[in-house]
């Protein structure tokens, strides 16, 4: 069994701590030095991806110091006894299984006489069947017509990843003849959100998915009654329009109001769960159940790469590795992930939530203080769109933003235009690989107002096209490296108790059970 410590009490921790502000990374990523480590410092990923980090603030002499801090931190044994089964999430008191969804990496896990695994494909196959029977005209309205359309009505895990997938692949799959369905996305209790969805989708020809893990999201459970009432009103029986993603034992799933319901489980937490029926039942049914299975091979392909216990030849687990010594050395506050790909939009926002929900944390898995700085503030937005926002200050603001570039060789779509001998795919990858040197580099100029320091880390995730199983291995490589984050710095990153304080006064609100400031913010608001 491995050993839980927290970090500064590791002595390879207090080596690697010696080695503040080791590397200067302008001078090493100048002329020729730095055509050498562009070369030298890349690792393959899976499904063709390599993550490449010649612009980070490493040498030999950190890769090494890192090394010994995997080692003496167990990173790889920690690994072995999560998807093994081990109770990781001490808060809940529960396994973590998310890894099970893709592949059997380990020994089987049995609970209750019920083999994961196989719950977990029994219940992919169950979205499989449902969508290629909604495909073939199987199931289908009241009026006998096929649906065209799916909307998503969740919050938080239950929208973040299933969305970003789904915005990744809509014009790969429609380049690649897969495209089945159109899927749109309800989460905010504004009710905004659901009047305009709902009126941008024929009703009549569409189905809703409520997906909801505990079944008591305030959120959810409103947009549902919102989405039925206007099926009511539109002279639609909701339970022929409505299926439900909920775990066993919550209160969605003992409803006959549902088509069907597929099951996930509390193993599965929800900034985990694309890959279980959360993201199975929509992509499957938008894309095809055979793209979303190409999702979690490229997932399950990269997972086995976090199994190495090599750093050099664990992308993940090197990533990792660098992020903390980011974090904890050097003092770095946050971390920006830019992809330059416009189908990676909202990759960022579901980041966001699976780093910060999983290591915003201040005690340690034992639910003791810790002395030491955890999960970085996360933030980001597609290239170049970002470079006339926020790059002004990443270039030249008094705090430096280690930054996550994801770039691919060739668009979704292939169309193209040349202009000024360029393309506009060729713009977009001169842009990343300008702001890596420009951002590493910098630039002298006597006028300070035009001086560019220098200096600021980077890495880039290359590929050759974003495909479902590239996005498989993207997804699960942060995934990954948030664990080995976590394991690092000896947090239990799979509960949230942070976000249950405001859920609890919201309820006094609306119970009109208030008093003090809380009474005065809500007469402001008139609730
Ligand atoms: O799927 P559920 O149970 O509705 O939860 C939605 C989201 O709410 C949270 O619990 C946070 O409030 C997230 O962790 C989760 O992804």
């Amino acid at each position: 069994m491995a050993t839980w410590k927290n970090l500064d009490t590791l002595a390879s921790y207090s080596k690697l701590a010696e080695l503040k502000g080791h590397v200067d990374i302008a001078d090493a990523m100048a002329g020729e030095k730095g055509a050498e480590r562009v070369k030298k410092y890349s690792t393959p990923m899976a499904a063709g991806l390599a993550y490449n980090y010649a612009a980070k603030q490493i040498d030999e002499t950190v890769l090494d110091a890192l090394a010994k801090l995997a080692d003496e931190a167990e990173l790889i044994e920690k690994f072995q006894e999560l998807y093994n089964g081990a109770v990781i999430n001490t808060g809940e008191k529960r396994m973590v299984l998310h890894h099970l969804a893709r592949k059997q990496q380990g020994d089987a896990v049995v609970v209750d006489g019920v083999d994961k695994r196989e719950f977990y494909v029994a219940q992919q196959k169950k979205a499989a069947d449902f969508a290629n029977k909604v495909h073939a005209g199987e199931i289908t309205n009241e009026n006998g017509e096929k649906f065209t359309s799916v909307v998503q009505i969740g919050i938080g895990g239950s929208d973040l990843g299933p969305r970003a997938l789904y915005i990744a692949l809509e014009n790969w799959a429609k380049a690649n003849n897969t495209f089945k369905m159109e899927a749109k996305f309800i989460s905010n209790v504004d009710p905004d959100d659901a009047a305009a969805v709902l009126a941008s989708v024929d009703l009549a020809h569409s189905l809703f998915i409520v997906v909801s893990k505990s079944g008591t999201t305030l959120e959810t459970l409103t947009n549902e009654a919102f989405v039925k009432n206007a099926l009511v009103k539109a002279g639609l029986n909701p339970s022929k329009h409505m299926l439900a993603v909920t775990s066993e034992t919550s209160p969605l799933a003992k409803s006959e109001d549902y088509l069907t319901a597929i099951f996930m489980d509390d193993y599965i937490g929800g900034r985990y769960s694309s890959v279980s029926g959360v993201g199975g039942a929509i992509l499957s049914l938008a894309f095809g159940p055979e793209v979303f299975a190409q999702i979690l091979e490229g997932a399950a392909a990269e997972d086995t790469l976090a199994t190495n216990k090599n750093i050099l030849e664990n992308p993940d687990m090197l990533d990792a590795l660098i992020g903390v010594y980011e974090r904890n050395v050097q003092g770095y506050p946050a971390t920006a992930v830019l992809p330059y790909s416009q189908a990676l939009s909202r990759f960022p926002a579901h980041l966001q939530q699976c780093d910060m929900e999983s290591n915003g944390k201040s005690v340690n898995r034992f639910g003791e203080p810790v002395d030491y700085v955890t999960g970085p503030v996360i933030f980001g937005e597609p290239g170049t769109n970002g470079q006339h926002s926020f790059y002004q200050l990443l270039h030249q603001g008094t705090d430096i933003v280690p930054l996550q570039f994801i770039g691919f060789k060739k668009s979704q779509l292939g169309v193209d235009v040349d202009i000024e001998n360029s393309t506009s795919q060729q713009k977009l990858c001169a842009n990343v690989a300008a702001q890596i040197v420009a951002f590493a580099c910098g630039k002298k100029d006597e006028n300070l107002n035009k001086d560019f320091k220098g200096g600021r880390p980077s890495s880039i995730i290359i590929g050759e096209e974003l495909t479902p199983a590239s996005l498989g291995a993207l997804l699960a490589h942060f995934e990954n490296k948030i664990m080995f984050q976590g394991f690092l710095w000896n947090l239990n990153s799979f509960d949230q108790e942070g976000v249950q304080l405001g859920k609890v006064l919201a309820k006094r609100v609306l119970a009109h059970d208030t008093d003090g400031a809380l009474k005065v913010y809500s007469d402001l608001l008139d609730i």
